[in-house]
C-alpha cells in the first residue's frame, strides 16, 4: 500500500504546499502579480461566491499551467453504459435485486466501466441523485477525469483504487470511501479486477451528519476524514485526454500536459476518504430495532429539513443486545428509495441472495424486509448479546428521490434474481383466535 501523507479533518480549511517548493502558496493573499516558481493561480468554487460562510467552499490552485490550456470538447462515446435517461425502461415498482456484477474480462477503464444503474434528477436544474457500478481492470492512462453535474461517492468493493487527483494521491480499499466533488480532476490506477457502487448527488454536498442528543461525539469522527496532500507531475503528454460528464453526457479534450500540475493548495474544497472501520455504531441498548438513519456517515441534504437527496448508511459489525425484541430489520414501506449494496460479508435481513458486489432497490413504497428464514430464526433466537459478523459490511443509499432503473440495470447487466420475491412468500398467516374469540400469541 503507497505511504501517501493525508490530512486529517472534515470541512476544514487545509493548506498544502510539496515539500520541494516552498513559499509556493502566496503569504496573505490568493492572486499576487506574479506567483512563485512562475505558477499560475486558479480558483476551484463548490459553492456560489455568495454562500453563507458556513457552505462557502473553494480551493486555490497553484499549478503550472491554468485548466483553460486545452483544445475544444468533443462528445465521447466510452462509457457505453452511463445513463442520466430516466425513461429508458417502464417504471418498476418491484423489489429488485442484483446477483454480483461481472466484471468486464476485455481492458476497460475506470471511465469506461462506469454503469448507471438506477437514477432520478436533472443534473441541469442540480437535483437529482444517480447510481453507478464501476467495473474496471485496468488504470487511466493519459486521462483525467472530472464531473460537472455533481459530487461522487466512491465505494470499492474489490480492488483498491490509487488516485491521483489535483490536490495530491489518495489510495482507497475496500471498507474505505472516498469523495471526489464537483469539478476535481482525477485519474484512478488500479492493480486487477476493480469494482465498487458510486452514488452521485446533483445538489450540494456532502456533510456529516447533525447528531443532535447523541452529543459532540459519536458516528463518523470528523478528524477520520483524510484529504491528500500536495502533489504533482511536470508532464508534457501528446495528447492528455480531459474528460468531463456535463449535463449527463461525456466530452473530452485534447491537452499537450497532464492535469496534476498542482504544486501547491489551499481551501475548504477537497477530496477526502474515510475509512468505515472507524465509525462509532450508537444503536438500542434496551429494546426495539432503531431506524437505520442512526448508521449514517455521510448526508447529502435537500432543501427539505432532515430529507436527504442521499444518506449514506453503514451496516457495520458491532453488538446487538436489545431485549424482548426482534432484532433484524423491521417489514418496511418507506417514501425514500432504499438502494443496498455489499461490500463483504453478510446481510443480517437477508442471508441468502444479497451477495458481495451484488445490490438490491427497495424503491419508494415496495414492501420488503427480512426473508423467511431470517424471520424464522430471528423471532426463536435466544436473546444473548450477539455480535453481527466481523467482516460484515453492507450498506445503503437512501433517498428522498424516487429512482428509476436504466436499461442496463433492468435488462442489459442480466443479474436481476427474477425469483427474489419467492424469499417472502414462505411467510405465513400465523393469525390464532383462542376459543374467547381474542388473538392470542403462538410461537411462530
Ligand atoms: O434492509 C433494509 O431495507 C434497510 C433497513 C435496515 C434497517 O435496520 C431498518 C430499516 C431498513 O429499511
Ligand atoms: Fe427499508
Amino acid at each position: 500500500m503507497p505511504e501517501y501523507k493525508y490530512l486529517p479533518g472534515f470541512g476544514s480549511e487545509f493548506v498544502s504546499e510539496h515539500p520541494n517548493y516552498p513559499d509556493a502558496l502566496p503569504k496573505g493573499q490568493n492572486t499576487p502579480q506574479k506567483c512563485a516558481y512562475g505558477l499560475y493561480a486558479e480558483q476551484l468554487n463548490g459553492a456560489a461566491f455568495t454562500a453563507p460562510r458556513i457552505e462557502n467552499f473553494r480551493t486555490w490552485f497553484y499549478r503550472i499551467r491554468p485548466s483553460a490550456v486545452h483544445k475544444p470538447f468533443q462528445p465521447y462515446n466510452g462509457a457505453k453504459f452511463l445513463s442520466n435517461n430516466w425513461d429508458e425502461v417502464p417504471p418498476n415498482p418491484n423489489q429488485l435485486r442484483w446477483n454480483p456484477f461481472d466484471i468486464p474480462g476485455e481492458k476497460i477503464d475506470f471511465v469506461d466501466g462506469l454503469h448507471t444503474v438506477c437514477g432520478a434528477g436533472d443534473a441541469k436544474s442540480r437535483h437529482g441523485i444517480a447510481i453507478h457500478i464501476y467495473m474496471c481492470n485496468s488504470s487511466m492512462e493519459n486521462r483525467a477525469f472530472y464531473n460537472s453535474d455533481g459530487d461522487l461517492l466512491i465505494v470499492p468493493q474489490e480492488g483498491a483504487l490509487d488516485i491521483v487527483t489535483e490536490f495530491g494521491r489518495i489510495y482507497v480499499e475496500p471498507n474505505e470511501i472516498c469523495v471526489i466533488q464537483q469539478g476535481m480532476r482525477f485519474a484512478v490506477n488500479v492493480t486487477g479486477p476493480t469494482r465498487g457502487y458510486i452514488c452521485e448527488v446533483y445538489n450540494g454536498h456532502f456533510k456529516i451528519p447533525d447528531l443532535g442528543p447523541i452529543g459532540a461525539n459519536g458516528l463518523a469522527f470528523p478528524r477520520d476524514f483524510l484529504t491528500p496532500t500536495a502533489w504533482f507531475e511536470d508532464r508534457d503528454v501528446e495528447n492528455f485526454q480531459v474528460i468531463s460528464k456535463f449535463q449527463g453526457s461525456l466530452f473530452s479534450a485534447s491537452q499537450n500536459h497532464s492535469s496534476f500540475d498542482v504544486v501547491a493548495w489551499h481551501g475548504n474544497y477537497v477530496p477526502y476518504k474515510y475509512n468505515l472501520a472507524n465509525f462509532m455504531v450508537i444503536n438500542s441498548v434496551s429494546f426495539d430495532h432503531c431506524d437505520p438513519s442512526i448508521f449514517t456517515v455521510l448526508t447529502c441534504p435537500s432543501l427539505r429539513p432532515g430529507t436527504a437527496i442521499c444518506d449514506f448508511v453503514i451496516f457495520p459489525p458491532r453488538w446487538s443486545v436489545q431485549e424482548n425484541t426482534f432484532r433484524p430489520p423491521y417489514y418496511h414501506r418507506n417514501c425514500m428509495s432504499e438502494f443496498m449494496g455489499l461490500i463483504q460479508g453478510r446481510y443480517e435481513a437477508k442471508e441468502g441472495g444479497f451477495f458481495p458486489g451484488g445490490a438490491t432497490l427497495h424503491s419508494i413504497m415496495t414492501p420488503h424486509g427480512p426473508d423467511y428464514d431470517c424471520f424464522d430464526q430471528a423471532s426463536n433466537a435466544k436473546l444473548e448479546p450477539q455480535r453481527i459478523a466481523e467482516g460484515t459490511q453492507s450498506f445503503m443509499f437512501e433517498s428522498s428521490l424516487s429512482m428509476a432503473t436504466t436499461k442496463w440495470g433492468q435488462e442489459t447487466c442480466n443479474k436481476l434474481d427474477q425469483q427474489y420475491y419467492e424469499c417472502w412468500q414462505k411467510l405465513k398467516n400465523n393469525f390464532r383466535i383462542s376459543s374467547y374469540g381474542r388473538a392470542v400469541m403462538l410461537d411462530v
